[in-house]
């Protein structure tokens, strides 16, 4: 019986483990050389699923036997004519199955592989890798020494879907799919990734869309693979938002302008068009050198600024912090285009648009977006009213009025989402002949009837033909949104009393007398708010146990397979006294870099790859948490074969991490 660490000292052959069931560890072992590693070193205790004494009953004879160079040499084992093998004593000492072990065939015409990549087969309880026989295919999974149901566990993978998902967390047996993520441009996924093998500019959206519909009825415990992910919806928008603020023009000719670089003119149409301010006006996206955050430009092609005082009049802007209008930071002329142009730096809302291309160009909708029915929900349209109501009290709350509430000047930033996006234009270029801020208030007031009226008829042109769009609105919508345009069309302040309890209508024509018409709207679009807040709550959460996960991977990865800290180097802290045997291919840490094969480098029986994302949060969540249960770590030469649990990975992944960054302290990083 050999309880050694069997390997050669100096062996840099790279680790493999065998993706096996938990549980059936023993009754599939088929390594000579088992070390009960978390047992014998930690807890000295006796291993029961393989019935093998743990030998070492110290920790330094442990470590001794394990890098012990005089272990004894493999020796393969010689196959009979008929091609069966006759286990040696040794082995059969280890386990009695041995010698029913299945039967393999060398593959002769493959012979000079050298390395047989057959980790995941279902093994026998023989030594079959023996320098004679580079590589072996076994005629039949449905040998004695072969669980089947194992076999249909891990072969034809899909591990994206949902059911293998639940089948490689519960272990439950499902039916062979169709692996989209397969790279194999041959297989059913080339369907999925037609282009594989050329280079991906953007990111695939669809990475984990659903594939089929749900599975109902799980148990409490089990999860599907998308349940550990934000939903695809909200991830895609992100990304979209991300990849659209990345956006730059190369070799533009667009100039730097004061701290505002790499300038990307986000106009959808080359156009000029000089309404509605009265210049062309041009709007780009923008870095600003001095914080690294990007911005949005409007420039005023060939403004005149008359009088200092008028670019002022967007100071006051800059206090409006309200979440329905688009926060304005500066204003100021420049000759950089070669002009006079006035320049308002505003808040930059990635992958946004106006509510003009959201209702009154049905044929230019998002990527992916179905194209949205004629009719505008009542619930929409009083969430704009409700938005706008919310941004007005601030605006004329501070002196101040919009001026500008029309579909090209409101930025849909999300789903149902606005925000004001020309405030202060108005006030700088209608300087001298502004109206006076009431009228400009009440005016408010009659662009905001007139926005609702237009969208509701799905019209820019509506409010031209007032009657027919005031019998659609009769026709579609509730009384109470009509006496609410009605009352925002109304240009005279209404005298008597309101027509109904809920109507708006009041003495005073003002933002408060609006607020407190549509309050019973405010409380509906609040309480909607809240439930949109708590459900991104709650993603945020599932994200942040992606996050932990992340932190796992990266301590995962920055200990595993350290070369440089290997044989020469003492590191500072470190009481070991050959740092070699920690470091090195066959030291302690050589689990670490066998559970990373165990977790991420599975093969299915025929030596394909198996992405099974289920398996890796599997082991990476019981990593984390440091669980007792066992796991069965084999080298990729298949000849050793460790068996640590969780609690022992993490221990040693910890300290190894304490090493790497008192050695990196020690190299004065
Ligand atoms: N602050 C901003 N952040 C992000 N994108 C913006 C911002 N402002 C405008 N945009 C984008 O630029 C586009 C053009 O905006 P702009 O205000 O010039 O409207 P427009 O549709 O070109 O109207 P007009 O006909 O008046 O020129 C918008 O549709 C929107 O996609």
């Amino acid at each position: 019986m050999a309880t050694t660490f069997g390997s050669p000292s100096g062996d840099s052959r790279r680790g493999v483990a065998s993706p096996r069931p938990k549980g059936r560890e023993a009754k599939n072992t088929f390594c000579r050389n088992v070390t009960i590693y978390g047992h014998c070193r930690y807890e000295n205790s006796k291993c029961r699923s393989l019935h093998l004494p743990t030998a070492l009953s110290s920790q330094s004879e442990n470590a001794k036997k394990r890098f012990n160079v005089d272990s004894p040499a493999f020796t393969p084992l010689q196959p009979a004519p008929n091609g069966s093998v006759t286990p040696s004593a040794r082995n059969a000492a280890i386990s009695p199955k041995a010698a029913n072990a299945a039967v393999f065939t060398p593959k002769s015409q493959r012979s000079t592989v050298s390395t047989p990549n057959l980790h995941n087969k279902e093994p026998a309880a023989v030594d079959w890798h023996g320098p004679e026989f580079q590589e072996f295919v076994p005629e039949s999974f449905g040998g004695p020494m072969v669980d089947s149901s194992a076999s249909t566990t891990f072969s034809g993978y899909d591990p994206y879907t949902t059911n293998s998902s639940i089948s490689a967390i519960t272990g439950q047996h499902q039916p062979a799919a169709i692996n989209p993520y397969a790279q194999d441009s041959s297989g059913l996924g080339s369907g999925y990734y037609p282009n594989h093998n050329a280079f991906q500019t953007s990111p695939a959206y669809h990475l984990y869309w659903p594939v089929g519909p749900q599975p109902t009825g799980l148990l409490a415990y089990q999860r599907t693979a998308h349940d550990f992910f934000i939903p695809d919806v909200i991830r895609e928008d992100l990304q979209k938002k991300a990849e659209v603020a990345r956006q730059v023009l190369p070799n533009t000719t667009l100039p730097v302008i004061e701290q505002y670089h790499s300038l990307f003119c986000l106009d959808t149409t080359p156009q000029k068009n000089n309404a509605p301010f009265g210049y062309a006006s041009w709007i780009y996206k923008a870095t600003s050198g001095k914080d690294g955050k990007t911005y949005a430009l409007r420039r005023l092609e060939n403004f005149r600024l008359t009088s200092e005082t008028a670019i002022r009049s967007a100071q006051p802007w800059k206090r409006i912090l309200n979440g329905g209008v688009v926060t304005i930071h500066e204003a100021f002329t420049t000759r950089a285009f070669g002009d006079s142009s006035l320049i308002l730096v505003t808040d930059y809302h990635p992958n946004s648009k106006s509510l003009a291309d959201e209702h009154f160009k049905p044929m230019q909708r998002f990527h992916g977006r179905q194209a949205a029915s004629s009719h505008v929900p009542e619930q929409v349209l009083w969430g704009y009213i409700v938005q706008i109501a919310s941004a007005l009290k601030a605006i004329h709350g501070s002196g101040l009025a919009a001026r500008l509430i029309s579909p090209s000047k409101i930025l849909l930033t999300a789903k149902n989402r606005i925000r004001l996006n020309a405030c202060a234009v108005m006030d700088i270029v209608q300087f001298e002949n502004a109206k006076p801020v009431p009228e400009a208030q009440a005016d408010d007031f009659v662009q905001l009837g007139r926005l609702i009226l237009c969208i509701a008829n799905n019209s820019a042109t509506a409010h031209l033909q007032m009657q027919k769009s005031m019998d659609y609105i009769t026709r579609s919508y509730t009384a109470r949104l009509k006496e609410c345009i009605q009352w925002l069309l109304n240009p005279q302040p209404a005298t008597g009393t309101p027509s109904s309890p809920t109507t708006p209508v009041a003495m005073q024509k003002d933002i408060d007398t609006f607020l407190a018409g549509i309050a019973d709207q405010f409380a509906s679009v609040f309480d909607s708010e809240l439930h949109a807040q708590d459900t991104l709550t709650n993603t945020l959460g599932r994200e942040l146990e992606s996050s932990r996960l992340v932190r796992l991977l990266v301590k995962l990865n920055m200990v595993n397979e350290r070369p440089e800290l290997d044989a020469s180097q003492q590191m500072p802290g470190n009481n070991t006294t050959n740092p070699s045997s920690v470091w090195a291919e066959t030291g302690e840490r050589y689990y670490l870099k066998l559970f990373r094969d165990y977790a991420f480098h599975q093969v299915d029986a025929n030596g394909h790859p198996v992405t099974d994302l289920g398996h890796v949060l599997d082991c990476l969540n019981k990593l984390d948490a440091g669980l007792d249960e066992k796991v069965a770590l084999i080298s990729r030469d298949e000849q050793n074969v460790l068996i640590v649990s969780y609690r022992e990975v993490k221990r040693g992944l910890e300290s190894a991490f304490q090493d790497l960054i008192r050695a990196g302290r020690g190299s004065g990083k």
